[in-house]
């Protein structure tokens, strides 16, 4: 057992990444970005918290599991929620190294969360729900569970959305026949054929592909199962598959089929060749009111429909959101999602995006997600968001403390949302009220729009991504292949674990 602590923290690495979307950028507001806009929301390693969540000044404890099987158990102790595990061990060091360099080229926020994946990272949080006894009860869908183990909890998280039609028994494990529009359809792994990867996470990779049978690109998400054993991320890799196969929305990314073989697991979506919404944030340093309003509206609409199923996504940022060739945005990355029955204490999220519950671990339900929206419209309009700190710590005092600087020319009736989301108590957040989601879409901000027209597609977007071809990459950083590197196969044991994936 090692003891060892470190503190990640968010550093200004404007530049860094290649901003392969800056020439194509068709509207939006030029600005240099400042110094805090050029915010770097890390991705926090996965840790066991506890806290007393009645003083701000919380404490929290660190369990960081380093092993699947018979792990090592780290624990430390510290005044930040977000110190990370600093192992010195080869393997865990390449691991960083690796991610280091991906978030240098993606700058791209990074979240943090108990039980968690994270793709700088390379340790895994699991919540230690037993110290978690101070749950309060003040909004109606909050019917507390203790025995609620979060993610941990796989019981908790299945949706029963096994479909009985999806796999036959003579079929292996890399082919199966799902029900589509056209008919059934019989998909095999080497229906795709991979053409480049486009983005990179913890355990794996995406990759643009193309879809022999249908001729179609797609976007192919190749999760290593070794490395999601070993981040001890099988019961969210599991919630993120289960969750994704449930939801249909014009604004969410589509999963298309799943599948494994003795080395990886495999999601294939829709391709959003546009690329992430961050890229095209940063580079025109902030946006105008018109473009936040068409963005926000989408996600409302998106939050809106996943909320009614009692999903809450919890990694709302502009680097989860890619842009469709149309202009219109795709709601991307649902490590985070969860399903839920009850309130859940997972502790997830990006430092610079979470609410103030979560830091006091004080339970937290779907009000997570409209606080996040306060956040990602004062990002759109300011550049940078609400709460930046160096140190995550100071994030999350200035979260706590709730003070928000107001640009002066600030659009006045989008700061009256932004602190209507940005309230303190939840029960009284907008979005969260008794009339959910419809009191943000009364809110005089939107009240130009007709919510029909937002979901079936009718606003103008105000960027159109430069796009050669359905199969373009050009909005997306280079990343180096991996062809020829050995892969790790799994036992039988090892796979079983996702029998069902
Ligand atoms: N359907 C898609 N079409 C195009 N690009 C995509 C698609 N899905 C993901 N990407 C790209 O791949 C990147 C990584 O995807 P995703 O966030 O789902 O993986 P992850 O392993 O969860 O990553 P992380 O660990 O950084 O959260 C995204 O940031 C995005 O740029």
């Amino acid at each position: 057992m090692t003891t060892k602590t470190c503190t990640r923290f968010c550093t200004p690495l404007a530049g860094v990444r290649k901003t392969s979307a800056s020439s194509k950028l068709t509207s939006g507001t030029e600005s240099k970005i400042t110094p805090s806009a050029a915010v770097q929301h890390k991705k926090i390693p996965t840790t066991t918290t506890s806290s007393n969540d009645s003083n701000i000044e919380t404490t929290f404890t660190f369990k960081l599991n380093r092993d699947t099987v018979g792990s090592d158990v780290i624990s430390s102790e510290s005044s930040d929620p977000l110190e990370s595990d600093c192992s010195e061990e080869t393997e865990e060091e390449n691991l960083q190294q690796k991610q280091l360099q991906h978030d240098k080229k993606k700058i791209q926020s990074k979240h943090f969360s108990s039980n968690i994946r994270s793709s700088d990272s390379t340790t895994i949080l699991s919540i230690d729900n037993e110290n978690v006894t101070d749950v309060d009860e003040d909004t109606e869908d909050d019917v507390v569970d203790l025995t609620n183990n979060d993610d941990s909890d796989k019981s908790d998280q299945d949706d029963g959305n096994e479909s009985d039609d999806e796999e036959t028994d003579d079929e292996s494990d890399e082919s199966s026949s799902v029900q589509t529009a056209k008919g059934i359809r019989k998909y095999h792994l080497d229906d795709y054929k991979i053409i480049k990867t486009v983005g990179t996470g913890t355990f794996g990779r995406v990759c643009l592909c193309l879809d022999t049978v249908s001729e179609k690109y797609c976007a192919m998400k190749i999760l290593a199962i070794t490395e999601v054993i070993r981040l001890k991320q099988i019961e969210h890799v599991k919630n993120e598959r289960n969750i994704l196969r449930e939801i249909r929305h014009p604004f969410v990314i589509s999963l298309e089929w799943s599948t494994k073989d003795s080395t990886n697991l495999y999601m294939i979506f829709d391709y959003v060749c546009g690329g992430e919404l961050f890229t095209y944030l940063r580079n025109a340093g902030k946006f105008t009111t018109q473009t936040s309003n068409f963005f926000a509206a989408e996600i409302v609409s998106a939050l809106e429909y996943l909320h009614s199923l009692q999903i809450v996504y919890r990694d709302l940022k502009p680097e989860n959101l890619l842009i469709n060739r149309d202009g219109h945005l795709k709601i991307t990355d649902f490590g985070f999602a969860k399903k839920l029955r009850d309130r859940t204490w997972t502790l997830c999220g990006t430092p610079e995006y979470i609410a103030p519950e979560i830091i006091q671990s004080k339970g937290h339900n779907k009000a997570v997600d409209w606080w996040a929206l306060g956040v990602l419209i004062y990002e759109m309009l300011v550049g940078y968001p609400p709460f930046y700190d160096e140190q995550p710590f100071g994030i999350y005092e200035k979260i706590l403390n709730g003070k928000i600087e107001w640009e002066r020319h600030m659009d006045a009736v989008a700061k009256d949302l932004i602190k209507k989301l940005l309230v303190n108590d939840r029960t009284k957040r907008l979005g969260n009220m008794k009339n959910g989601a419809d009191d943000v879409k009364r809110h005089r901000w939107f009240k130009h729009l007709n919510w029909t027209d937002v979901y079936n597609k009718k606003l103008k977007p105000p960027i159109l991504p430069e796009v050669q071809h359905d199969g373009d990459t050009g909005n997306f950083d280079d990343y180096p292949e991996e062809d020829g590197k050995p892969v790790k196969v799994v036992d039988q044991r090892d796979l079983q674990l996702f029998n069902e994936f």
